[in-house]
């Protein structure tokens, strides 16, 4: 938030001051900053800068204060942002004479000037016209992905990049054989973590930069002028069969100029990518669970939403399959704890939501020793099947928390027996992950034009199999593929959770894999069959 404040305002009056107070009523924990970053009390005497930034950062030390606290939230923004892009414009060309014309016009005549023309060491075509300089072109803009990136959070503080304008053809008025091109300007590379969606501000997509190296031109670089010989019109004519760039009248003039570049906003959306994404009311365990499986360090601390941005954490391949697979390790994500009506904006959990996306399996945590786990449960599970039901087909296992608390520990039976009837039979949709991340629903809905992640959502869970989906409850999805109790804090039963873990991703592997081998097949059939009802059948002897 921002206050404007008029610069003839004496700031340290006493009306301003009740003016302030009195309008604005404001928590104890309110910073002012002045927009060079400069900060005061808001009892500070004698303040006077024109523009304040309120804001007031998450306190950690007292968490029962939220209520009265203003938060500016920049974490809710750090995986969407836009940024306006602008390309370079094209340098000019220029308009030349021939040197000699003048000077020689008199003393010779115009079979001499062309001969001297046709002899002087001008840039000629393959057919003998003269190649004249032109403007460089102005810089391109391309957006890439870059795994040494993290999250989008330095475009809020730079947001508008442009890349360098071509350069003018140097000349002097006069057509020389020194003259060249001017520098063509380099192209402007903006790097952005791996798994980055670009699309145009409320609009069409562009690209999902889902692999390292993926890159899109977002904004051409404008073409440079072409250059134009002067000629007096009676002379015109002869030099056009050297040249066809001479110029024809005044309005000619216009082609000399480089071409202007390009602007776009563009909407830069930070899915994240992982293997598997950590689930569960706020407080239950997940970046504890995070932290004590992988080297991640994610903040943990006993209130909620300590976690707000996704965590990513890398865990040791499988050792069961052998050397050569073991090194291969899988991506867990901590996602912000989802709470009631997160699917409505609640919370922070509607923003992390997407990055659900792109996960091939789901660990929900549930704290056991809360006062109602089951209820907690349902509670993940509801909110993730009213942002996108497809959500709930994906496999899943889930890991009971916090056992060494005795509570906990002494309901465990009851708590898995519950939790593992909750659902159908129905084995988990095991191709979710290869359906959903591709271009193919995302695209399909981005080319729509969409403006908001809502309605994105709203798309997801509609259509005539989501209408059904719809009507369905959560009993209706499948059952988990696991329930396991652990303690992630006293590393209780973690064996046997990675185990469940791995078990599962290896499960959505093969399933993968025997997928992508139906599908290689089926494209065989497909050409066989094209390619049978192409050769004409011949009549049996
Ligand atoms: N006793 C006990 N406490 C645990 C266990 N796991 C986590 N905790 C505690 O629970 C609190 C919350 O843990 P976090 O890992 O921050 O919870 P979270 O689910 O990531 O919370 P959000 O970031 O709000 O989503 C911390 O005080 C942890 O020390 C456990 O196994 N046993």
């Amino acid at each position: 938030m921002a206050l404007l404040l008029h610069p003839s305002l004496p700031l340290s009056s006493q009306r301003f001051r009740e003016d302030f107070s009195t309008r604005c009523p404001i928590p104890k924990s309110l910073v002012f900053s002045t927009n060079r970053g400069r900060q005061w009390s808001h009892s500070s005497k004698g303040i006077q800068y024109f523009v304040i930034n309120c804001r007031s950062a998450r306190i950690k030390e007292s968490p029962s204060s939220n209520a009265s606290t203003l938060i500016r939230e920049p974490h809710k923004y750090f995986d969407q942002v836009v940024i306006t892009v602008r390309s370079g414009d094209g340098g000019h060309g220029a308009v030349l004479s021939l040197p000699n014309v003048r000077n020689t016009s008199k003393s010779h005549g115009k079979h001499d000037q062309e001969m001297s023309m046709k002899k002087s060491s001008y840039k000629r075509d393959s057919d003998g016209s003269l190649i004249l300089p032109m403007g460089g072109h102005g810089g391109d803009v391309v957006i890439y992905a870059d795994e040494s990136k993290e999250s989008l959070l330095e475009f809020h503080k730079k947001s508008r990049y442009s890349a360098k304008r071509g350069g003018n053809v140097d000349a002097m008025g006069t057509l020389t054989s020194q003259l060249h091109d001017g520098y063509a300007a380099p192209m402007l590379r903006i790097p952005v973590p791996v798994g980055t969606v670009v699309r145009r501000k409320r609009g069409k997509f562009l690209a999902d930069l889902a692999r390292p190296g993926d890159e899109i031109l977002v904004a051409r670089g404008g073409q440079g002028g072409i250059s134009l010989l002067e000629m007096p019109e009676h002379k015109r004519k002869r030099l056009m069969a050297l040249s066809s760039n001479v110029m024809r009248d005044e309005s000619d003039k216009v082609l000399v100029l480089g071409q202007p570049g390009e602007e776009a906003s563009l909407e830069l959306i930070l899915r994240v990518v992982a293997d598997v994404g950590l689930v569960g009311l706020p407080n239950a365990g997940k970046s504890t669970l995070l932290a004590a499986i992988t080297l991640a360090k994610p903040d943990i601390a006993d209130y909620p939403f300590t976690t707000l941005m996704p965590n990513l954490g890398r865990l040791d391949g499988d050792p069961t399959l052998g050397a050569l697979k073991y090194s291969s390790g899988t991506t867990l994500a901590d996602l912000p704890g989802l709470i009631e009506g997160a699917h409505l904006g609640k919370g922070l959990g509607r923003n992390f939501l997407r990055h659900l996306r792109r996960t091939r399996l789901l660990v929900h945590v549930v704290d056991a020793a809360a006062e109602d786990p089951i209820n907690d449960y349902r509670t993940v599970r509801e909110e993730l099947r009213m942002y996108n039901p497809d959500y709930l087909q994906r496999p899943y296992i889930v890991v009971l928390n916090k056992i060494d608390l005795p509570k906990a520990r002494d309901r465990l039976p009851s708590l898995v027996q519950e939790v593992s009837k909750i659902g159908c039979r129905e084995a988990p949709n095991l191709e979710m992950r290869q359906e959903l991340p591709t271009e193919s629903k995302e695209a399909h809905i981005m080319r729509q034009e969409l403006p908001t992640e809502s309605k994105e959502a709203h798309i997801l869970s509609s259509g005539a199999s989501n209408e059904e989906s719809n009507e369905k409850g959560i009993k209706d999805y499948p059952r988990p593929l696991a329930v396991v109790g652990a303690s992630v804090l006293k590393l209780i039963g973690i064996d046997e959770m990675l185990r469940e873990i791995r078990t599962a991703l290896r499960k959505c592997e093969d399933s993968e894999k025997a997928l992508e081998t139906g599908k290689v097949q089926e494209n065989h059939r497909l050409i066989a069959d094209t390619y049978e009802q192409k050769i004409p059948k011949l009549p049996a002897l």
